[in-house]
């Protein structure tokens, strides 16, 4: 069963549309971007939260002391990196870490092991800002890979109407969304509605075996 991230969460109204659509995560992003939310803010919305929902905050090149802060303020599960961390830096770190790794060709793979970690998230490496760019990349690269130590969370790009290819080509762990499920660059209920069901849709059509 592919679990679902919704992420860029600012308001408590958009984080329970996807609670009650079924997600099982929602991020929060911490770094310097349009969906950017205080740790006032987001720890408001996180307390509201059902327990068993994953609270993800995304950092862009924070130093440990901002990862730990934001951790015990927000009650984050897990902080996800979007920067310059290297696996030295992530092998370092004493909570839980999601790195992300920009992939623009199929090498740019290889140096996910080295991150360690429980989970590891591939993004597209294209558009102007560190995720969250609306953008994908050729999930081909990753229909023979399989990281067996690590969870594989894909992101970038995705929507209601590619996800079932996505999760069809790299059967991901979790798949992550933010401006698939926007409108005019605020989260859509409907859309997140929708892309929620699709994954449903498409989890039972491989469990059932009619999608090979
Ligand atoms: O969403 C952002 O603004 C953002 C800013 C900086 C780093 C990561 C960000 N978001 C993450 O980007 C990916 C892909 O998002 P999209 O669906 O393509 O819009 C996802 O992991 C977001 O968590």
């Amino acid at each position: 069963m592919t679990k679902v991230k919704i992420c860029g969460i600012q308001e408590l109204e958009a984080a329970m549309w996807a609670v009650q659509a079924g997600a099982d995560a929602v991020g929060f992003v911490f770094a310097d971007s349009r969906r950017r939310v205080t740790l006032e803010k987001a720890a408001a919305i996180s307390v509201s939260l059902p327990a068993e929902i994953l609270r993800i905050g995304v950092f862009v090149n924070a130093s440990k002391a901002e990862l730990q802060d934001a951790l015990e303020k927000v009650k984050l599960d897990y902080v996800q990196l979007h920067g310059d961390e290297s696996p030295a830096f992530c092998r370092t770190l004493t909570l839980p870490y999601i790195k992300a790794v920009s992939i623009l060709e199929k090498n740019d793979l290889d140096i996910l092991p080295a991150y360690g970690g429980e989970m590891v998230l591939v993004d597209s490496g294209k558009g102007p800002f560190r995720g969250g760019n609306g953008t994908s990349f050729d999930w081909d690269y990753l229909k023979d890979n399989r990281f067996s130590s690590q969870k594989l969370i894909l992101a970038g790009g995705l929507n209601k109407e590619n996800v079932g290819e996505a999760i069809h080509k790299v059967r991901p762990y979790m798949v992550d969304v933010s401006s698939g499920v926007e409108s005019g660059g605020i989260k859509d209920k409907e859309k997140i509605e929708e892309f929620i069901n699709e994954v449903r849709a498409i989890k039972t059509e491989i469990e059932s075996g009619e999608l090979q």
